[in-house]
């Protein structure tokens, strides 16, 4: 590029109101040939079948314009994208102090469901977007069961943010269906570590969470609750939220993703990515294809275009 090009590019500022529709349409067609290098989880058996050239993408602007391309019909679990919802749930109802009490704010290089790294923490969890955090975080859930702690966290999410989360209920026999050793033994070690009383309580509230389920469009409606001052929740949860989520969302990916994109951005196992624009709005993609950290090749495909091309990286 020429030094006067450069410069130009420099300077330029666009936002995310300067989304043109033929642009994300097109985004959308490049995405679906980085899927194709992805991998379908194999240990849900609901995941390992799900359709891997079902793409859905929203953006979201805090004036009200909505973007969309794919099958913005298509609804799927959260999983992970739940647990900066746990997160802000929990700094609301029972403030930071005790929250990170339970769970710390460190990035992991290791594997989201990594024993290797709890261990290594003598069983402190790291953070809490890596499953011994979150699993920790379902411990404080109030209610007397699994499932009316979730029932509790979906309807205070839907409430907050106008979305319409459902439990997924077949995602949820799904992943019962098969004894998911590694969290077991992220729990087992948490609770013989003094950060989690009730193991049982805890992997079962998790498992539900996880199930939490709807479309791009309740997922930017999620979103922005992150994005500004939205009903009652306090901005300084909002931030702690949103600087974890940018320091541990992509799990060891994260920082390698700060640098070379440069929003708060959070994964799910079922293909499902958040990123917040601060003061701006909500992206949302849906692509159920992983890379090796377990992260939507299409969405994180995605996000960067949007990202570059909109100039919307929180680094300036
Ligand atoms: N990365 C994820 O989305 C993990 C969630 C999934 N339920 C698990 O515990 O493995």
């Amino acid at each position: 590029m020429s030094e006067s090009g450069n410069s130009v590019s420099r300077i330029s500022a666009k936002g995310l109101a300067a989304l043109t529709q033929a642009q994300l349409n097109d985004w959308a067609i490049q995405a679906q040939t980085h899927s194709q290098e992805g991998q379908l989880p194999n240990y849900i058996p609901l995941l390992a079948q799900a359709n891997p050239t079902g793409l859905a993408i929203q953006t979201r602007s805090i004036e009200g314009q909505i973007v969309s391309a794919g099958d913005v019909s298509l609804s799927f679990p959260l999983m992970s994208v739940v647990k900066p919802f746990v997160l802000l749930f929990l700094l609301e109802q029972l403030g930071a102090q005790t929250v990170f009490s339970r769970v710390g704010i460190q990035s992991s290089h290791e594997p989201y469901n990594s024993l290797i790294q709890l261990q290594t923490d003598k069983g402190w969890p790291r953070n809490p977007m890596i499953n011994s955090g979150a699993i920790a975080l379902a411990d404080l859930l109030p209610g007397e069961d699994a499932s009316s702690r979730c029932e509790t966290l979906r309807q205070w999410l839907n409430q907050r943010s106008n979305s319409h989360l459902f439990l997924d209920q077949a995602m949820l026999n799904s992943v019962r269906s098969r004894s998911n050793e590694r969290n077991r033994n992220l729990a087992n070690l948490l609770a013989e570590s003094g950060y989690l009383d009730n193991v049982e309580m805890a992997l079962d509230t998790y498992q539900h969470i996880c199930c939490l389920a709807g479309t791009v469009a309740d997922l930017t409606q999620l979103g922005m609750i992150l994005v500004q001052d939205y009903k009652n929740i306090l901005p300084k949860n909002r931030r702690i939220v949103n600087a974890l989520i940018t320091t541990c969302g992509l799990y060891e990916a994260s920082s390698r993703f700060a640098v070379q994109v440069g929003v708060p951005t959070k994964s799910g196992v079922s293909g499902a990515v958040l990123a917040v624009i601060p003061f701006q709005g909500a992206i949302a993609c849906y692509s159920p294809p992983l890379d090796e950290a377990g992260n939507s090749k299409a969405g994180l495909f995605l996000l960067q275009q949007l990202v570059q091309t909109l100039n919307l990286s929180v680094f300036g």
